[in-house]
């Protein structure tokens, strides 16, 4: 068959995107996802997204990493699903739609997408580091060397360490730049490789730099190897709520593929 099919791109977190509303892509095809992922016989992307139909919202996101595997919520390919969205005229300025985390409201203000994210309550706080769902699992680690670090082999190491074992994590790691910025490298779980940002990551290591005093902020930039975000939230007792993150999100081509 013959796909149509757009790339998308976050501050460097890269996308195909299928408009799958006439249920024309087989979502079991876990060697047709990852092929089109692969970025020597495929197209490349970090992940596949499919916009489908909802009965009652905008539209509906389903999120598979590289390697095929549906997986939790992204962060940055929920912004450009907004932006893709926008592009096949379903929404203007803003929408509601729904992800495997429950449902996302999004605006588009001054060329960025700023994406609702869900609501964070459960930080759990060890000596070397933080974990967190924000709608992704995420290790969030402070580090003093962060440009010459090997994200890649230490991400890995903990990715597939206890306690995190098969089902892994992503993990950040982080440095701190000054009151309210962080600099973020992140190690990306089905991708198996550092990507160049990742969205629920720097979410993550927002609301954990907050949590442990490293800020008293509530919106921090975060700069990520492909840019920059920002995180903005309100914190009630101790839940995380009103959480947004904001950042470009970008078409770069539309193509076709046999597959
Ligand atoms: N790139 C993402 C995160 C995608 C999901 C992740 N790889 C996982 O399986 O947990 C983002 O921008 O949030």
């Amino acid at each position: 068959m013959t796909l149509t099919f757009y790339k998308y791109q976050g501050t460097g977190n890269d996308f195909v995107i299928v408009d799958n509303r006439q249920h024309i892509f087989n979502k079991n095809n876990t060697k047709l996802i990852a092929f089109l992922c692969d970025r020597k016989f495929g197209i490349g992307a970090d992940g596949l997204i499919l916009l489908e139909n909802h009965p009652e919202h905008d539209f509906k996101m389903v999120y598979f990493n590289a390697d095929g595997n549906e997986s939790t919520m992204c962060g940055n390919g929920g912004r450009c699903i907004v932006a893709f969205a926008e592009f096949l005229q379903l929404i203007k300025y803003e929408t509601t739609f729904e992800a495997i985390d429950g449902l996302h409201y999004a605006k588009i203000e001054n060329g960025l997408i700023h994406l609702q994210m869900k609501e964070v309550d459960t930080i759990q706080i060890f000596d070397t580091h933080q974990f967190l769902d924000t709608g992704s699992p995420h290790h969030v680690q402070l580090v003093d060397d962060l440009a010459t670090f090997d994200v890649k082999n230490q991400g890995r190491t903990i990715r597939y360490g206890q306690p995190y074992k098969e089902a892994g994590t992503n993990v950040n790691f982080v440095k701190q730049i000054d009151q309210n910025t962080f600099a973020v490298r992140t190690y990306e779980r089905g991708v198996e490789d550092e990507t160049l940002s990742c969205g629920t990551g720097v979410t993550a290591v927002a609301i954990a730099m907050h949590k442990t005093g490293q800020t008293n902020a509530s919106e921090i930039n975060l700069n990520v190897e492909g840019g920059q975000l920002k995180v903005a939230f309100s914190k009630e007792e101790d839940t995380y709520k009103n959480v947004m993150l904001i950042g470009p999100a970008t078409q770069v081509f539309k193509g076709e593929i046999t597959c």
